[in-house]
């Protein structure tokens, strides 16, 4: 299983007493599965995908990535975790205004610590996948909203990691490229048998559903997942 959360509950300080942003929530997703999390504001998606990223330490419950138990884990440990297995998409894509399309994922691959020597081909290939190859010269400012959401996902893949979290990708595109992107990390996750994990507030309009670019849709209230009869299970 790429990611394993169980039994998992947040809080935060609130005045005196504590706020409840994650109560008791389970979540299995397995290689080559994308779920989408919706849920109204507040009801607890950013403080699951920071969870699931270990980025943010539960006050319960265990958080698996790709087998591996993080929650007793060090700073250091959990950081590598996220370098080799977590690819993360966010909202606001954080490409570097002066850098290529091309560059962004090499730099990225640096920074990963990886050999040079397939550095090159192996961005130009992911590029490529996520349908942007014609661009790999371009700075972010001659891109479209669309396509700088591509390289994000492409950066997000460099390393092959085992884990995708996608935070509200859609939010600065209309719902037709929106769809699109949906339905492209559908394919990529499928191809690339990795997990995925997004959230997003809005997934009505995007007609987001099984069978339309993700295998589950699971609606957040309250931190925690609504009852099966609003939960769409995966298609046999
Ligand atoms: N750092 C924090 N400190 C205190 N409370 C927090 C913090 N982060 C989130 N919360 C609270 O936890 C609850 C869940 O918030 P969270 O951001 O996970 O919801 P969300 O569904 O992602 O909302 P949105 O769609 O508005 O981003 C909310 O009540 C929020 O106010």
């Amino acid at each position: 299983m790429s990611l394993s959360l169980s039994n998992v509950t947040l809080t935060f300080p609130d005045g005196r007493g504590r706020l409840t942003a994650l109560d008791h929530v389970d979540l299995d997703v397995g290689n080559g599965s994308f779920v989408a999390v919706t849920g109204p504001s507040g009801s607890g998606k950013s403080s699951l995908l920071s969870v699931a990223g270990t980025l943010l330490t539960p006050d319960s419950g265990t958080v698996e990535i790709d087998g591996t138990p993080t929650t007793a884990l060090s700073d250091e440990q959990r950081a590598r975790i996220r370098r080799d297995r977590i690819g993360f998409v966010f909202q606001q894509d954080n490409l570097l205004p002066s850098l290529t399309a091309l560059d962004q994922l090499l730099l990225t691959v640096d920074l990963g610590g990886q050999k040079p020597v397939r550095h090159r081909d192996e961005a130009l290939a992911l590029l490529d996948e996520v349908g942007v190859a014609g661009a790999a010269s371009r700075r972010p400012h001659e891109l479209s909203g669309g396509m700088r959401q591509r390289v994000n996902i492409a950066r997000a893949l460099t390393g092959s990691p085992a884990l995708l979290l996608i935070d509200e990708p859609t939010s600065a595109l209309d719902t037709e490229r929106g769809r699109a992107v949906i339905e492209l990390i559908g394919t990529l996750v499928r191809q690339r048998d990795v997990a995925a994990v997004l959230v997003s507030h809005d997934l009505d309009s995007m007609s987001v559903a099984p069978g339309r670019g993700v295998d589950r849709v699971l609606h957040m209230r309250d931190g925690h997942f609504e009852s099966a009869a609003r939960t769409s299970p995966a298609p046999a």
